[in-house]
């Protein structure tokens, strides 16, 4: 670790770092099993993750480590929850994908009041849930961001203990993959990028 305001080393060229960026995908969340992250490496994602840009240094979002037994618990009141909505069934179906994966990392979207603007600060969060997949990756593990309808439902997100102005960012589940992930289709960069002089 550099001590504050020392001078960090400047990027390298890596083949490998290339690579991995080329090909990761993230998982199913269903597809992740056993073995997790150690409470070791738990620590070291969460460290890296947290190495994300952020506006005026706020540090903008704060995390939930969520186990096996938490998710069971907080899934059946889910599943209460689903019975009151348009399509209970399928509300009730992707609680699969919340309690597979052998840990999770809940980010959730803390801005600051009166300071940057609020969609900068949020964008910080977003940016740590990409960071923590890399992390995850970069420890040998996959991950999966997963919003589902809960994130956005007032009395689903409440029982993860999000508070007033704060938002959901995603639930980064981690584990080892049970299948080889599969390319799925990437943008046509024609189509996205402008170049000017
Ligand atoms: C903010 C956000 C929320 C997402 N929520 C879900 C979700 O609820 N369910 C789902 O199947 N995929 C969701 N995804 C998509 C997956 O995380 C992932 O992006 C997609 O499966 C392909 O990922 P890859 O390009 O990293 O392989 C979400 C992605 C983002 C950025």
């Amino acid at each position: 670790m550099v001590e504050l305001n020392q001078p960090l080393p400047p990027p390298v060229p890596s083949a490998e770092l290339r690579r991995r960026l080329a090909e990761r995908r993230s998982a199913p969340a269903q597809a992740l099993i056993a073995p997790g992250p150690s409470d070791a490496e738990l620590e070291e994602i969460l460290t890296l993750g947290a190495r994300t840009p952020d506006h005026g240094k706020l540090f903008p979002w704060r995390f939930v480590v969520l186990g096996p037994q938490s998710r069971a618990r907080i899934a059946e009141q889910l599943a209460v929850l689903a019975e009151a909505r348009d399509k209970p069934a399928k509300d009730q179906a992707v609680l699969a994908k919340l309690t597979a994966a052998p840990v999770t990392i809940l980010v959730i979207s803390a801005p600051v009041p009166n300071a940057k603007p609020v969609w900068e600060q949020q964008l910080s969060a977003g940016a740590v849930c990409m960071n923590l997949e890399h992390a995850a990756g970069a420890l040998g593990y996959s991950a999966s961001w997963i919003t589902d309808w809960y994130s956005y439902d007032p009395q689903g997100a409440a029982l993860f203990g999000v508070q007033e102005g704060e938002t959901i960012a995603g639930f980064i589940h981690i584990g080892a993959l049970s299948e080889p992930a599969l390319e799925r289709p990437r943008p046509d960069l024609s189509l996205k990028v402008t170049r000017l002089p």
